[in-house]
């Protein structure tokens, strides 16, 4: 590469898309202007937090809650004022970034934290053809890997492995470990004060753990729903810790079946905390790293509770508000990790300190700065090569946590080159799904299939026999979300035809393979690699012969960061 020749310099004036400005990107963003990069915009779609000031260092206290594009926009400008920088405080999964946006850019860098954004770009950038640099890091590790269409891997060609999340059954009636009672306890605070969603009952599943149904209905765990039974007694504290803490237990202690190779749960009563003293003086002054007592948690439950009923008021006759669940937001916080530690204490579980239910809770893998730095400075230096055209000196970069076999824990390789099944950047696009036609709605298809798993944005999904049209990204559909797939007409054998309006990376098809063992939302990815009719056919026998790869895909699946 010849340095600061005027050519050199005209091609660094071509722009280029940086999306997101947090940890890599703050990192980033400097480096690219001190690198003499003149065009640059950038995507983020967040607001900067306290939590952020340690490492975002383009953020400054002051600039707590204003967009961290505009704000490390603005800081790098001041660096080199010469540098024309545009910002964009929005998500890049909107459809404003079509296509056409995206083919603007000499090169699009991601510096992203979560798999639907990341995927997305993947395909804008092939769709666009336009080289990405995908970064990403967890803690001490880190990666970055340069896509160019054709000529190397894409993010998605290494089939990704599916985030499996605990039966619902651990949760409901045997937990067994703290985070079966975070994840519990995250589904009480949305039953309570979110958003209506069916994956957050908590309430014992009698039926499953082989009761009658005569027991079941006579059970003090018979199913209304716990937001109504909550609005309905005013969300007393009393009442409500009552019905969780002891009645539901009683219930599923009841159940003696399920105890006998475990120890039962002890039923705890509002009364029996108080009468056991240990005074009731608040919890300000406690640390969050250390455990508390029993009592503090309820004390906790109790102050938590109190201040979310009240965040949800709203003035006279308007509906409540439907809060959202955040790390960082104190109340929310407190009140998952007391209604995790008192269900902990009940199932004589360890407890666990606020920090780290925070930590669980929030899937926090700690952010290292000097990680981001590295990653951030090799950005710069495949972007340097991407803008001198430099394609075939490209590497794929790890920091891993062990040294290699050479010592090294800094890595660089030739890019993989690109799957020929893959089914995003190859022409075959085909994958086969066991699901149970029966039981499966079209909303659960769209949600856990086509949007989380595949990371859809907009699809449209049509039954390639019959040209239903299955789902539609203009709502059309949207009377037919509640139907099983099987009323729509799909079956086993059945194909489905999935674009996307704002991706555009080209068709998936996928084939239904049916499943009556199956739950309404559960599902196997039976084959991703697009092989031939009889092949597929030919491993779905064998994979059927042999141990089931049943996995359950839901919200509260841990979500480590992906590197
Ligand atoms: N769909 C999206 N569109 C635009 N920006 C996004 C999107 N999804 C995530 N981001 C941004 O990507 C950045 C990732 O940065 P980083 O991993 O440091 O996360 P963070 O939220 O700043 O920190 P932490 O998660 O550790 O609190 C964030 O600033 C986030 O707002
Ligand atoms: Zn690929």
């Amino acid at each position: 590469m010849t340095w600061r020749t005027d050519e050199y310099k005209k091609r660094l004036e071509r722009p280029l898309l940086v999306i997101g400005a947090g940890g890599i990107g703050c990192e980033l963003l400097k480096n690219l202007v001190l690198s003499g990069f003149k065009n640059i915009e950038v995507i983020d779609l967040d607001t900067i937090d306290v939590s952020n000031l340690n490492r975002q260092f383009l953020f400054r206290k002051e600039h707590v809650g204003k967009s961290k594009a505009e704000v490390a926009s603005a800081a790098v400008k001041e660096m080199c004022p010469s540098v024309n920088i545009k910002h964009y405080h929005d998500s890049v999964l909107s459809d404003t970034y079509d296509i056409k946006f995206f083919g603007r850019f000499m090169m699009v860098i991601s510096a992203l934290d979560n798999k639907k954004a990341r995927y997305h770009v993947n395909r804008m950038c092939l769709a666009a053809r336009v080289p990405l640099i995908e970064s990403g890091t967890a803690g001490y590790l880190g990666q970055l890997s340069v896509v160019v269409k054709g000529r190397s891997a894409c993010y998605e060609c290494e089939p990704q492995v599916i985030q499996k999340s605990f039966p619902g059954c651990t949760i409901r009636n045997t937990p067994s470990e703290p985070i079966h009672c975070i994840v519990w306890a995250k589904h009480l605070f949305n039953l309570l004060f979110g958003e209506h969603d069916p994956d957050d009952d908590i309430t014992p599943e009698l039926e499953s753990a082989g009761t009658s149904s005569e027991e079941a209905e006579s059970g003090t765990a018979t199913k209304i729903s716990t937001r109504k039974w909550a609005e309905d007694h005013n969300y007393d504290l009393h009442h409500l810790f009552d019905k969780l803490f002891s009645s539901d237990i009683k219930c599923l202690a009841s159940l003696t079946d399920l105890w006998k190779d475990r120890k039962k749960p002890q039923p705890l009563s509002y009364n029996d905390v108080l009468e056991q003293g240990e005074g009731s003086s608040g919890t300000e002054s406690l640390k969050s790293n250390e455990v508390w007592s029993l009592r503090a948690w309820v004390n906790t439950f109790d102050e938590s509770l109190a201040r979310l009923r009240n965040n949800m008021k709203t003035p006279e006759g308007e509906p409540d508000k439907v809060l959202a669940w955040d790390k960082d937001d104190e109340d929310a916080m407190k009140f998952v990790a007391a209604a995790a530690n008192i269900r902990s204490h009940i199932f004589s579980i360890p407890l666990k300190s606020l920090f780290d239910v925070k930590s669980m809770a929030g899937n926090i893998i700690p952010a290292i700065a000097t990680t981001n730095a590295i990653i951030a400075g090799m950005v710069v230096v495949e972007a340097l090569k991407i803008s001198n055209s430099q394609f075939d000196d490209l590497k794929t970069i790890f920091i891993n946590s062990q040294p290699n076999y050479r010592g090294k824990l800094f890595v660089d390789t030739h890019p993989q080159v690109p799957q020929k099944k893959c089914y995003v950047c190859s022409d075959r696009r085909e994958v086969a799904i066991k699901l149970n036609v029966n039981k499966m709605t079209v909303k659960q298809l769209e949600t856990k299939i086509i949007k989380d798993h595949f990371c859809f944005v907009q699809p449209d999904v049509m039954e390639t026999k019959t040209f239903q049209i299955v789902i539609s990204s203009d709502g059309d559909t949207d009377a037919s979300m509640v139907k099983k797939l099987s009323e729509m007409g799909i079956s086993g054998g059945s194909q489905l035809e999935v674009d996307d309006f704002v991706q555009q990376f080209g068709k998936l098809y996928i084939n239904i393979v049916n499943d009556d063992e199956l739950d309404e939302d559960d599902f196997d990815i039976v084959d991703d690699t697009g092989d031939t009719e009889e092949t597929r056919k030919r491993r779905i026998d064998e994979e059927a012969a042999s141990e089931s790869k049943r996995v359950r895909v839901d919200g509260d699946a841990p979500n480590a960061m992906e590197v």
